[in-house]
């Protein structure tokens, strides 16, 4: 099977843990864009009542043009679940996301739901995290100074750019991929990101997660985190 293909598996193994009546954070990028898919010919066929949170302006427009209400996460009471990718995740559930540039949405979706499950290709899980530069969604102003201090750190920044010009977030702020190889004690580093003013928030997602999906070539596993 190729990644995609796996990608497709989980996506679609996600939807049936989505019951009528829900309110449902959806997440962000290439895994996420399966399920959502998945999603909508649910809500077609069975006719079930759903309505969505999501967690970026592409997410939003591809569920609504699929027939999938989205409301603002400001205009519900409660998100009883969300589906959402991962970057990277280590064998202690602890997962590393904004590949996609979307991780202060996700963030924010994903501290306000009830339960959360991430939906990956297995080769996104790691023994330890860092292999995969860790994202971070900083303020325009400054960041050219907030930059040394993350290269002082020895950090090893980059800025994201993409044809010469800076990745906007959302919010429209900038993004800087620390490249470090190993996160061996990611909550210290979260601390220490947490506190630097500049930072709007980091791909760190910690104690996150209850559920992931793997696709893996002999079907969809279902780990549970917590
Ligand atoms: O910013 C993007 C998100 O955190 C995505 O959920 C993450 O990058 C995984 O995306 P994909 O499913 O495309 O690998």
């Amino acid at each position: 099977m190729t990644q995609d293909e796996l990608k497709q598996l989980v996506g679609k193994a996600a939807v049936d843990f989505i019951e009528d009546g829900m309110t449902v954070g959806l997440g962000t990028g290439s895994t996420v864009k399966y399920m959502v898919d998945a999603l909508g010919e649910k809500v077609k066929k069975q006719g079930i009542n759903i309505v969505g949170v999501s967690t970026s302006k592409r997410t939003a427009e591809q569920a609504t043009a699929l027939g999938i209400e989205i409301k603002d996460v400001d205009e519900v009471d409660h998100i009883d679940l969300t589906i959402d990718g991962a970057d990277q995740i280590d064998k202690n559930f602890q997962g590393i996301k904004g590949g996609g540039a979307a991780h202060l949405w996700e963030k924010i979706v994903a501290i306000n739901s009830n339960k959360n499950m991430w939906i990956v290709d297995e080769s996104k899980m790691a023994d330890e995290l860092g292999s995969f530069p860790l994202p971070l969604e900083v303020i325009p102003y400054g960041s050219k100074q907030l930059f040394k201090r993350l290269e002082a750190k020895g950090y090893h920044p980059e800025f994201r750019m993409a044809n010469g010009k800076h990745v906007l977030t959302d919010s429209d702020n900038f993004v800087i991929d620390l490249h470090m190889g190993h996160i061996s004690e990611p909550q210290e580093l979260a601390k220490d990101l947490d506190s630097m003013t500049g930072i709007v928030e980091h791909g760190l997602f910690l104690d996150l997660v209850n559920t992931v999906i793997v696709g893996r070539e002999g079907g969809p596993q279902i780990l549970k985190a917590r």
